[in-house]
């Protein structure tokens, strides 16, 4: 309940910082969401920059193709930007295992209990620092769990009997072959992505049929 009159406070906040009730009043008659987008576009915040520029892009990222807003702000995505700046990264995975903290009650000691139970094992994707599946390999020691996460969410996390972390290499053996050239493209730029931040470590290895290749060539 506290959480949700937070978020309640701050989306109100966010509210008067873009000043949306003053442009409804001034525009006199019911606002579409477009109409609000373009008038966020042309009457910048006084105070806030931050909040400003996110406003000014607010019309930019509807129209365009970026994800995100942030990566319309910022030219970076989220991850990238968390990469780069180490105490923000350290404070957002802080933030989601404090979320993990919260629905440990419900997902592992009540009524969602029987769903981990009798499990072998468990990949965590996009697992964060593992709070969440720490909580599950130590409520039911019987799962082998393993977090698969960017290299810097996963650096230097200390690892059990049954949680372990993975970031920096992708094996696929014998397994493109067997996709289609648009899973297995979708595949591939996905991993790009996950391992773009991590320097000389990360790593894509693929094992599989080459049709015609050159002897000499091992790409
Ligand atoms: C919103 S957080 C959720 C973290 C965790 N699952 C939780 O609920 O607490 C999203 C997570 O996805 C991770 N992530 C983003 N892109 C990723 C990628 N390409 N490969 C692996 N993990 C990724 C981020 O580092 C981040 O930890």
């Amino acid at each position: 309940m506290r959480i949700k009159i937070k978020e309640q406070k701050s989306s109100f906040k966010c509210a008067i910082e873009l000043s949306i009730a003053d442009i409804i009043h001034s525009h006199g008659r019911a606002i579409t969401l477009s109409e609000l987008v373009l008038a966020l576009d042309i009457q910048p915040t006084k105070n806030d920059c931050s909040i400003q520029a996110h406003a000014l892009s607010l019309s930019s990222w509807f129209k365009g193709t970026e994800l995100t807003l942030w990566g319309t702000v910022h030219g970076i995505k989220f991850w990238e930007f968390l990469n780069q700046n180490p105490g923000i990264n350290q404070r957002f995975n802080e933030a989601m295992a404090s979320d993990s903290e919260i629905m440990t009650s419900f997902v592992v000691k009540a009524e969602c209990k029987q769903i981990f139970e009798g499990l072998g094992s468990l990949v965590d994707v996009g697992g964060g620092n593992g709070s969440f599946s720490r909580i599950i390999s130590e409520a039911f020691p019987g799962i082998k769990c393993t977090v698969l996460d960017l290299p810097h969410v996963v650096a230097n996390l200390p690892e059990t009997d049954n949680l372990k972390y993975i970031a920096d290499a992708f094996l696929f053996k014998l397994v493109f072959h067997g996709l289609g050239d648009e899973d297995g493209l979708k595949i591939l730029k996905k991993r790009r992505e996950a391992i773009a931040s991590n320097g000389e470590r990360g790593k894509v290895i693929i094992i599989d049929i080459v049709i015609n290749a050159r002897e000499e060539e091992h790409d």
